[in-house]
């Protein structure tokens, strides 16, 4: 997407060091532009744990790349000790959060490739290089093809408005920033936007990082998108007042019979749509099925992240980036990062093959190669 009309990706390799990724430092948006560059792998998990990088796709394209950088670190003295290091840093690099699924995955892409061929350590590194741009690539595409996918329901709920403003809520960022281009929730706002559809988007600002205030409302900014950021208790009082004629929300790790891992508080707002007849739609690439789970609510695992996250508020304070206390100090606190909405709330899956209903027969009959593979109840 175009950041003051300049095209760029959340991530690339350095045109001139072939043994750089640069990202987009996202702690710092919207109130700083912040290209950093990595070249080790444990920089690379740095990133990915401390959130520089976030988004279920930015992750797992991130890991990719993290693996290529540390091809490019591993003992080359014989194969099996590059493969004993690579294997090690496919571990750290897997840890640094545990429920977006894209992440592992896009390892175990990489480390399945390496493992399969290569003949020598240089056709290895070519190997984890190809693999990271094609994992990016795909991700960028899946989303493009995702907001033409989605695009479709805005238009629709346009057409029965007769032109009127649609209005979208969605949760957190799942827009471009949380992926290589184009986004999952945002990408068929984006869609509809540029083939003239009336929208406006009500932005949660997601507590405790405000993904939403600082991360969807720069990016629908830059865009020319109208957006209201609003509270995350706001929803509700949206929906019951007719404000909101759609939900669409990403997702970190769904499984294959439709259950959804989102940032923390998507459960509570598939709730409150459920009860104002508001259809609530995820949108995601297939690197975010696990089609090994089938119940989300007991098997997803959930991330816990840090307390200070929900001790502290950050933001700029006359011109310098701060971080203030609003607790008691040394408040206990809990901070589950993610929760589950459960299929049954969910009124579709919105993917880069199409959209299907949230179940086992609507994620099978888009993805039939998993059939048969799938655990049974
Ligand atoms: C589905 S990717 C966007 C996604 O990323 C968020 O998590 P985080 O910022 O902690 O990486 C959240 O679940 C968003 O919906």
């Amino acid at each position: 997407m175009n950041v003051a009309g300049i095209p760029y990706r959340t991530i690339w390799l350095d045109q001139e060091d072939a043994g750089v990724v640069k990202i987009i430092d996202q702690r710092y948006l919207p109130h700083r532009f912040i290209v950093e560059s990595l070249s080790t792998p444990d920089q690379m998990a740095r990133a990915i744990t401390d959130m520089h990088v976030r988004g279920a796709g930015l992750i797992g394209a991130a890991a990719g790349f993290g693996m290529y950088l540390a091809s490019l670190t591993a003992d080359r003295s014989s194969l099996d000790s590059f493969m004993v290091d690579m294997a090690r840093s496919a571990e750290m690099l897997i840890a640094t959060r545990p429920t977006a699924v894209n992440l592992s995955w896009a390892v175990q892409r990489i480390l399945d490739g390496i493992s399969a061929s290569g003949a020598s350590v240089e056709d290895k590194i070519a190997i984890c290089l190809d693999s990271a741009h094609a994992i990016a690539d795909e991700d960028a595409d899946f989303c493009r093809r995702i907001g033409r996918h989605g695009a479709e329901i805005i238009t629709g709920i346009s057409n029965s408005k007769a032109g009127a403003t649609v209005n979208i809520l969605t949760h957190c960022n799942a827009g471009w920033l949380a992926f290589v281009d184009y986004g999952t929730a945002t990408s068929p706002i984006y869609t509809a936007f540029g083939q003239g559809i009336d929208v406006h988007v009500w932005v949660d600002e997601t507590r405790p990082r405000n993904q939403g205030a600082s991360l969807t409302a720069w990016e629908l900014q830059q865009q020319g998108i109208p957006y209201t950021v609003i509270v995350d208790n706001a929803g509700g009082h949206l929906m019951q007042h007719g404000m909101v004629d759609l939900v669409i929300t990403g997702s970190d790790r769904t499984t294959f019979t439709g259950d959804v891992a989102n940032k923390i508080g998507t459960y509570l707002k598939a709730l409150a749509a459920r009860d104002n007849g508001i259809p609530f739609y995820v949108a995601l690439p297939s690197s975010t099925f696990d089609w090994t789970v089938r119940d989300g609510v007991r098997d997803i695992p959930i991330e816990q992240r840090d307390g200070e996250e929900v001790r502290y508020i950050e933001g700029l304070a006359e011109d310098r980036l701060t971080s203030v206390l609003i607790t008691p100090q040394n408040s206990p606190v809990a901070n589950y990062a993610f929760d589950v909405t459960p299929a049954r709330l969910v009124t579709g899956l919105i993917t880069e093959r199409g959209i299907c209903p949230a179940s086992e027969e609507g994620t099978l009959s888009l993805f039939p190669e998993h059939r048969g593979t799938v655990p049974q109840p």
